[in-house]
């Protein structure tokens, strides 16, 4: 324990700090009020303090405080013996005084609060309170008993004329270390209840009812806090040498709150939406705040800070004003301290009070109606509700938060909407997020994980939000499992150039199909189906890359099954192990077929070897890869093949509903010039029939025939089967899906196709000066790159440091490449991959440059003054480019004759075709060529100006510049047409 001060030693011994400093300086020890004391000087004052005492009640020895004493102290606490009651009251010293509060309900369930002080105080006067049915007669006196070892003292409060009270009994409490973790619970202060429900006692001055908590804090540098949340009754009591104290019963019907603070500002707060409440605060130095809000009495007293007591809604308010110096009560009623004030009842009078009390306030206490300006979440909500039993019930406890247990979100989300949605703190989240390992801002994204991780922190389930509708898609129909049959393996025949896959596409069609079947093999389709062994094998007879890539790329799969064909002479080359990856990457298992087993060079062990360092271990060596020696020129091993794939289709239990609607895949596709597109569509679920409204990609159309791999027409096609269909409206691309749906949405999904499909050429599209601004606002362009080109060092350096200063809120400039030098192929290419705009300054493009340039749509702007190409650039950014002007040739004219009247030269014309105005350009053409360009001067006709002559009259027509007209001579004539913005 720590050397005491002087003032709590004075404390001690219930003197005054000055008289204990006065008897040290006797023995020339010269203390302040804060000195500590050390043992000698203790002694000193023991020695003549002591006897002064009076001898005080039994000092109640503090019970260790388990959790389970605390309950026992709370309802077993015996009540102090009257007599040490007394003892206690004599005591000048600090007080907490116990109190008695008897609530009486009357036939018409009207209650009247009667405060008792212990001792017989008959100037106790009944409080008239709100009605509360379950009003029970209480009466609870908790007392405590004085200590001895002088920590905790009681005081009666100095020139309190208000407070009726004159002292408290003392209770001695050692105050468990209050660290942040070890914030009050009430029971974590000493607790005593004492004489619950007892009869009624001698009225208590303050006539307060305390039930079940009192707490007692005893702070010495820290800030108190007593809470009593939901208690009935609940008293606070804090005493607080140099911290704030806080005080506060929020729900209970009663609440005391008590503060005592030497130096620091003490807030007391009483029963806010019971019905009786008590703050008190008493406050030495430092500012006090005392708020009852619903409560009926709020009592403060303040020394010399500022005081602060509010009552605000109570029936009955007891501002109380036993201030000294500097004092300030801030009532809402000009009342004289220590008055109540009627709020008159009924809703009507009481709104007229309300309105007649309204006051602009500031901070926490102005009310809504009065700061309209002030956001909803700064204001403390005013509006009152009504409990069922009539007593009002003040509404401004902080809402509940419902926080959601289960959220969904995209693959990412912002920290602040993920806050937001799963009603969390951002500064949390980003706490949780930083204690995970990831430092992220308020405005980051999170991914899909991050969230889920962050979610589980805070026991919120991240789902990922169902797939959004996309109306380019036709709605998927669900797949009934039980109508699913066997369908027949569709394969993809891969391998290395002239390995043989032709040829071994060949030997199996030549071999499996029927006599019959054979002679309708008439066309080639892209695919057929063989039969091994009575069941059936669809083989794509595709390129096996090119169906790999060009159906992968549009998110189809049809294969299940990939033979890779490898020569046994040749062995393992690039595209085998191209086509390896491919098959690996879609998940497709491989069959190898070792070919070309008849050429005596063939080292299939070789072949396998190297397919092994490929992780294709062949099944012989312990791997599971079939691998079968094969002969497409001696079908060699082709039944063994066909046997193998079947073994493997049958592993994969390849089922399809043949009851659905088509759904396959486009193979192949071609306009033939007699039948219009026709599709090789390899159907793949459901069952194609003549008839049928499909659509593919964005070719749509009725299903006009099908023909199938032996060249037949058919009606219809079920899974597995490859088929020729006629009826789409254009050509399909192949790996385009193929679906049968109703015509109104194939309609519709074809339209949103092709719009979705423009909006992306659009965006594919390279970037031009001129539709910079419509891109920038579609959200398209966030930076702008530009490389520029110049004649000399300097401009590139001066056009580029002027450039990258151009930007707005929406855009950035940045230079991709500047050079010295003309336009170059290079320079367009760069422009073309960086999408980026060309400024060349005095500098051209060459011809190879334009050409690309035209070709790859790359905008190439030439100019002569540093200046134009900024101001272009700027005002193209702020979509306030110069209108574009287009040449206009409105006519033809031939120079007949040329005269000269007095210096002046004139053309005698004669308008061949269009019409010639006054206001148009000349361009002179001589023998074919331009020869020059001028703008008109005058046109005549005979000796009048006039505005136009049209085609077939003659006129006179000077030029401005140019005087060496000759006969024969032409004219172009032209004028320039703003065009409007693509
Ligand atoms: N000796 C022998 N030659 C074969 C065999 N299979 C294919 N060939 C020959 O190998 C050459 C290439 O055969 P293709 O079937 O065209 O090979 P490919 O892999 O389809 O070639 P690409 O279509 O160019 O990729 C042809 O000359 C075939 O005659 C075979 O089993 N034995």
């Amino acid at each position: 324990m720590g050397k005491k001060r002087i003032f709590e030693i004075a404390k001690e011994y219930g003197v005054k700090s000055p008289e204990v400093i006065e008897l040290l300086a006797k023995h020339n020890i010269s203390k302040t009020n804060f000195s500590s004391v050390d043992d000698s000087e203790a002694a000193i004052i023991h020695a003549a303090f002591a006897k002064k005492q009076s001898a005080p009640a039994k000092p109640q020895k503090p019970e260790p405080q388990t959790a389970g004493n605390v309950e026992k102290s709370k309802l077993a606490a015996p009540p102090v013996p009257p007599k040490a009651r007394a003892e206690k009251a004599e005591r000048p010293s600090m007080i907490v005084k116990p109190v008695i509060m008897t609530v009486e309900t009357n036939a018409e369930g009207k209650s009247t609060i009667t405060h008792n002080a212990l001792q017989k105080d008959k100037t106790a006067k009944p409080l008239p309170t709100e009605n509360k049915p379950d009003n029970r007669n209480m009466t609870v006196a908790p007392v405590q008993t004085p200590n001895n070892d002088g920590k905790n003292k009681y005081r009666n409060v100095p020139n309190n004329k208000n407070i009726a009270r004159k002292d408290v009994p003392a209770s001695e409490t050692k105050q468990p270390d209050r660290t942040a973790g070890n914030l009050p619970q009430p029971n974590a202060n000493r607790n005593v209840n004492q004489n619950r429900n007892m009869p009624n006692r001698p009225a208590n001055a303050q006539g307060i009812n305390n039930r079940p908590d009192q707490n007692l804090n005893y702070n010495r540098q820290g800030g108190g806090f007593n809470r009593d949340r939901q208690g009935q009754q609940g008293q606070g009591q804090g005493f607080n040498r140099q911290g704030g104290g806080f005080n506060r019963d929020r729900q209970g019907q009663q609440g005391q709150g008590q503060g005592f603070n030497r130096q620091g500002g003490g807030f007391n707060r009483g029963d806010r939406q019971g019905q009786q409440g008590q703050g008190q605060g008493f406050n030495r130095q430092g500012g006090g705040f005392n708020r009852d809000r619903q409560g009926q009495q709020g009592q403060g007293f303040n020394r010399q800070g500022g005081g602060f007591n509010k009552d605000k809604d109570a029936n009955q308010g007891n501002k109380f004003g036993g201030n000294r110096p500097g004092n300030r009560n801030n009532n809402t009623a000009k009342k004289p301290a220590g008055a109540f004030e009627e709020i008159p009842r009924g809703k009507e009078s009481r709104e007229k009070y309300n309105k007649k009390h309204e006051k602009q306030l500031k901070g926490s206490y102005a009310s809504r109606d009065s700061r309209p300006m002030r956001s909803a979440d700064h204001m403390r909500p005013t509006k009152h509700l009504k409990s069922k039993s009539g007593v009002p019930v003040r509404n401004d406890q902080p809402a509940a938060v419902i926080r959601p247990t289960m959220v969904q979100i995209a693959e990412s989300i912002n920290v602040q909407e993920f806050a937001k949605l799963i009603k969390r703190e951002v500064a949390e989240v980003i706490k949780c997020l930083f204690l995970l390992g990831e430092m992220v801002t308020i405005n980051q994204d999170i991914d899909f994980d991050t969230a889920t991780l962050v979610g589980n922190e805070f026991g919120v389930d991240v789902q990922p939000l169902p797939p959004e509708e996309d109306p380019t898609e036709i709605p998927e129909i669900e797949d009934n499992p039980e109508e699913q049959i066997v369908r027949p393996p569709v394969v993809t025949v891969m391998g290395h150039v002239d390995h043989g896959k032709t040829s071994l596409l060949d030997a199996i069609r030549k071999t499996h199909v029927t006599a019959r079947e054979a002679g309708g093999i008439t066309q080639h389709i892209g695919a057929y189906t063989v039969n091994a062994g009575g069941k059936k094998i669809t083989f794509l007879d595709t390129p096996g890359h090119e169906a790999f890539t060009a159906m992968r790329a549009r998110g189809a799969q049809c294969t299940d099954i990939s033979v890779l064909v490898v020569a046994a002479d040749d062995g393992v080359m690039p595209q085998t192990v191209e086509a390896i990856n491919h098959s690996k990457a879609a998940g497709v298992p491989i069959i190898v077929a070792i070919n070309k087993m008849d050429k005596p060079a063939a080292n299939p062990e070789h072949v396998k070897k190297q397919l092994s360092e490929m992780e294709l271990i062949p099944e012989d060596w312990g791997g599971d890869t079939i691998m079968v020696p094969v002969s497409a020129r001696s079908h060699q091993g082709i039944d063994d093949l066909l046997e193998m794939i079947l073994l493997v289709a049958e592993v994969k239990e390849l089922k399809a509903n043949p009851k659905l609607p088509a759904h396959g895949t486009i193979v192949e596709a071609k306009l033939d010039k007699g039948r219009g597109p026709v599709a090789t569509v390899l159907v793949q679920r459901g069952t194609l029939t003549i008839g049928d409204y499909i659509i593919a990609g964005t070719a749509h159309g009725r299903v006009r025939a099908l023909i199938n791999d032996r060249g037949e027409k058919v009606r219809k096609a079920g899974p597995s089967t490859p088929v020729e269909v006629l009826g789409l409206n254009e050509v399909p691309q192949a790996g385009d899906i193929l679906d049968a749906a109703d015509e109104k949405i194939a309609r519709s999904v074809a339209e949103k196709r092709i719009a979705k499909a423009k909006a992306e050429q659009q965006k594919a599209a390279k970037v031009s000066l001129d539709d910079i601004f419509s891109r920038i606002k579609e959200g398209e362009l966030k930076e702008l790159n530009i490389v520029v080109k110049a004649d000399v060092q300097g401009s590139v350096e001066a056009l580029c440091a002027s450039l990258v200063k151009i930007q707005n809120e929406e855009v950035k400039v940045s230079v991709v490449h500047s050079g010295v030098g003309a336009i170059n192929e290079s320079d367009v290419m760069l422009a073309s991959a960086a999408n980026a705009l060309i400024i060349g300054f005095n500098v051209r493009p060459d011809a190879n440059a334009r050409k690309i340039a035209e070709s790859e749509k790359v905008d190439i702007r030439p100019y002569r003054v540093i200046y134009d190409a900024i101001n272009d650039v700027e005002a193209a950014i702020k979509g306030m480019l110069a209108p574009k002007f287009e040449e206009d040739v409105i006519g033809r004219v031939e120079v007949r004759q040329v005269i000269t009247i007095s210096k002046m030269l004139i053309a005698g014309c004669y308008v061949i075709e269009g019409k010639v105005t006054n206001n148009a350009k000349i361009r002179v053409v001589r023998d074919g060529i331009v020869i020059a360009e001028d703008e008109m001067e005058s046109l005549r006709r005979f000796k009048d100006d006039v505005k136009e002559v049209a085609a077939g009259y003659e006129c006179g027509i000077t030029l401005a510049k140019f005087h060496d007209i000759k006969e024969n001579d032409q004219f172009e004539v032209y004028i320039m047409k703003e065009v409007a913005p693509e």
